[in-house]
C-alpha cells in the first residue's frame, strides 16, 4: 500500500533533516516540508489538503522556533514528530459528531450505498460478521435487483458466514425486496439489518432516484457509502454526488490491503465531512477493522496501535482473558501473559499481516520476512513464553533482569537462544510502556505511545553519555544490529517510538531497557560490551 510507503518516508524525513547538524532550524523544517508534500501528492492527496496541512505544520514548528534548536537535538525530534502525527491525523479526522452505534434489543437499519465493484456486497457480509461476534442479532437483505448474480453473491457469502439473508430471484423492484426483507426481519426481532443496494455512477441518475426510493422505505439509521481506496482524484466527485442523493453518515475504505495509494479516499473525507468508520483489508470476511484516525496513523507511522490491537483481542480470545487483560491495561500493566495470551489470539486472528502492524516490532516482520515465516517466528515466540512459570508470565518482566540466569533456563526449555528470549521480553515491555502511556492519556490527556511517555518504575536512568556508548559500540557491531533487526523485524524507526519504522525500536528505547546493569552484563555475552 502506497499508504505504508508514505509512513516510511515520513519518518526517514524527519530523520534525515534531522540528522544534519550543519542546518539551521528553519532549514530543517524546510526540508522536512518539502518531502512531506511530496510524498503527500503522490499518494494522491488533494493538493488543498496538503497545502492546508503544510501552512499549519510550518505554523506550528515555526512557532516553536524559540525551542527549535536551540535545545537538545532530541526535544527538536519529539516536537516536529508530534506536530507530523497531530496533522495527519487532522487529515483523516472530520469534526462531524460521533457515528451511529447500534444498540442492542432495538431494530438498527444500516444502508449500503457505492459505486460499481466497490466492494458493497464483501462489506456488508463483513459487518454483518463484525456485528454478530459481537452479540447482535443480524440479518443481510440484497436490494441489488440490477446485477445478474448479485443475490446469489450475497447469499453464498451469508452461508459461509453464518448470516440469515433475504433476497428474490423473479422479483426486480429493489424498493419492493427491500421492505419485504426488512418487515421479515423486524418481525423476527432481529437488531442489526444490513441493506445492500446496487452500485451506480454519478452520473446514472435513473440508479441514484432508485436509492433515494430505497432509503425513503428501510429508513436506515445509517447509511455507509463504501468507497474503493485505489479510486484516487476521483473519490471525492463521487462521493459528493452520492452525499447529495443518500446523505450517507460514514464511509468504509475498501481495499487497503492492495496498492492503492489510497490518498484520493482520503480527500473524499474531507470533502464530504463525513467520517471513515471502517477500513477493509482483504477479501476474506473478517478483513475490517475499526477506524480511527490516531490508530490509523500510529500504524501508518510503524508505532503500532495499541488500542485497535484490543478491539480484535477482545472479538476472537476468551472473554475472561480479553477482560483480564484489558484491566491490566487500565491499570497502565502488560504482564508476560497478556503477552503470551495476545500470541496466541493472534494466530486465530485470521491473516497475520493485518495486526502484524499493531504490535510494536512486528510492523515490517510480514513485510521482509513473509507471512509463513512470521507465523514460524510468532510460534517460536509461543514456545519461548510456553516454557516460562507461572510467576514468571504473570510477573512484568523485571524478573528476568533481577535474574538473567532465568532467561538461559527458558531459552534451554523453548529450544532457542537467549538472545531471543531478551527480545521477547524487550518486546513486551514495550507494549507495557504502551500501556502505562495508554493510562497516562486515560488520565492526563496525553497522547498514547508518544514520545515522553513514563519509564517504567524501577528502570533506573542511563545517563546521556552512556546512552551514546552504547550506541556508539551497537553501531560499530552491524552483526548484532542486524541479529536484532531480524529478530524484531526491520530496520529503520521513528526516533523515541517503540516499534517505530514498522518494526526495529529505537536504538535509545533498546538502550533504555538494558540499562539494567544484569542486562549489561547480559548484553557482554551477546558482544555487547556497555
Ligand atoms: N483485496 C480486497 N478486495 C476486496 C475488498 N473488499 C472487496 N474486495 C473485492 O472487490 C471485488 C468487488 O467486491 P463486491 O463486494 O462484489 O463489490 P460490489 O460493490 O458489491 O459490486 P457491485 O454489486 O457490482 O456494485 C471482489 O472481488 C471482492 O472480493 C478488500 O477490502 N480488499
Amino acid at each position: 500500500m502506497v499508504l505504508a510507503d508514505l509512513g516510511k518516508r515520513i519518518n526517514n524525513a524527519v530523520n534525515s533533516a534531522l540528522s544534519n547538524t550543519e542546518d539551521d532550524y528553519a532549514t530543517t523544517v524546510d526540508v522536512l516540508l518539502k518531502t512531506l508534500v511530496t510524498a503527500l501528492l503522490e499518494a494522491d492527496v488533494n493538493i488543498k489538503l496538503v497545502s492546508n496541512l503544510r501552512n499549519n505544520l510550518k505554523e506550528t514548528l515555526m512557532g516553536n522556533k524559540g525551542t527549535g534548536k536551540s535545545t537538545s537535538n532530541a526535544q527538536t525530534k519529539k516536537l516536529i514528530q508530534k506536530a507530523v502525527f497531530d496533522e495527519l491525523c487532522n487529515l483523516v479526522d472530520c469534526e462531524s459528531e460521533q457515528p451511529f452505534q447500534p444498540k442492542k434489543r432495538k431494530t438498527n437499519v444500516i444502508m449500503f450505498v457505492g459505486l460499481q465493484g466497490s466492494g458493497k456486497t464483501t462489506s456488508c457480509t463483513k459487518l454483518a460478521v463484525y456485528y454478530s461476534r459481537r452479540g447482535f442479532k443480524v440479518g443481510l437483505v440484497c436490494a441489488d435487483t440490477f446485477r445478474a448474480g448479485a443475490f446469489d453473491q450475497l447469499k453464498q457469502n451469508a452461508i459461509k458466514a453464518h448470516i440469515p439473508f433475504y433476497g428474490s430471484y423473479t422479483e426486480t423492484d429493489p424498493v419492493k425486496v427491500a421492505a419485504e426483507g426488512i418487515a421479515k426481519f423486524k418481525k423476527e426481532k432481529f437488531e442489526v439489518i444490513i441493506v445492500d443496494t446496487s452500485g451506480r455512477h454519478h452520473q446514472e441518475q435513473a440508479l441514484f432516484q432508485e436509492m433515494v426510493e430505497i432509503s425513503n422505505v428501510v429508513k436506515p439509521n445509517q447509511t455507509i457509502m463504501v468507497l474503493d481506496a485505489s479510486i484516487g482524484q476521483a473519490a471525492e466527485q463521487q462521493s459528493k454526488a452520492f452525499k447529495e442523493s443518500a446523505d450517507f453518515g460514514a464511509i468504509l475504505l475498501t481495499k487497503m490491503d492492495g496498492h492503492a495509494k489510497g490518498g484520493g479516499a482520503i480527500s473524499a473525507v474531507a470533502a464530504t465531512n463525513t467520517p471513515i468508520i471502517f477500513i477493509g483489508t482483504g477479501e476474506h470476511i473478517h478483513d475490517l477493522e475499526k477506524f480511527s484516525p490516531k490508530s490509523f496513523i500510529s500504524k501508518l507511522l510503524g508505532i503500532g496501535d495499541i488500542e485497535s490491537l484490543l478491539e480484535q483481542f477482545q472479538t476472537v480470545s476468551n472473554t475472561d482473558d480479553a477482560k483480564a487483560t484489558m484491566e491490566n491495561i487500565q491499570q497502565g500493566k502488560f504482564t508476560l501473559l497478556d503477552f503470551k495470551k495476545q500470541m496466541q489470539t493472534i494466530m486465530k486472528m485470521g491473516p497475520l499481516s493485518n495486526i502484524a502492524s499493531m504490535i510494536p516490532g512486528m510492523g515490517n516482520m510480514m513485510n521482509e520476512v513473509g507471512e509463513e515465516e512470521a507465523s514460524k517466528k510468532m510460534k517460536k515466540m509461543i514456545y519461548v513464553l510456553d516454557s516460562m512459570t507461572k510467576q514468571e508470565l504473570e510477573s512484568d518482566g523485571r524478573i528476568f533482569i533481577d535474574a538473567p540466569t532465568r532467561m538461559v533456563r527458558v531459552a534451554r526449555g523453548s529450544g532457542t537462544s537467549v538472545f531471543e528470549v531478551e527480545m521477547i521480553l524487550m518486546q513486551q515491555q514495550m507494549m507495557a510502556r504502551m500501556a502505562q502511556s495508554t493510562r497516562a492519556a486515560q488520565q492526563g490527556g496525553g497522547m498514547p505511545s508518544m514520545p515522553g511517555m513514563p519509564n517504567i518504575p524501577g528502570m533506573p536512568k542511563m545517563s546521556p553519555q552512556m546512552m551514546q556508548q552504547a550506541q556508539q559500540r551497537l553501531k560499530q557491531n552491524p552483526g548484532l544490529m542486524k541479529n536484532m533487526q531480524n529478530m524484531l523485524g526491520g530496520a529503520g524507526g521513528f526516533p523515541g517510538m517503540p516499534g517505530a519504522g514498522g518494526g526495529m525500536p529505537d536504538m535509545n528505547e533498546m538502550m533504555k531497557m538494558m540499562q539494567n546493569p544484569q542486562m549489561q552484563q547480559m548484553a557482554k555475552q551477546f558482544g555487547m560490551s556497555m
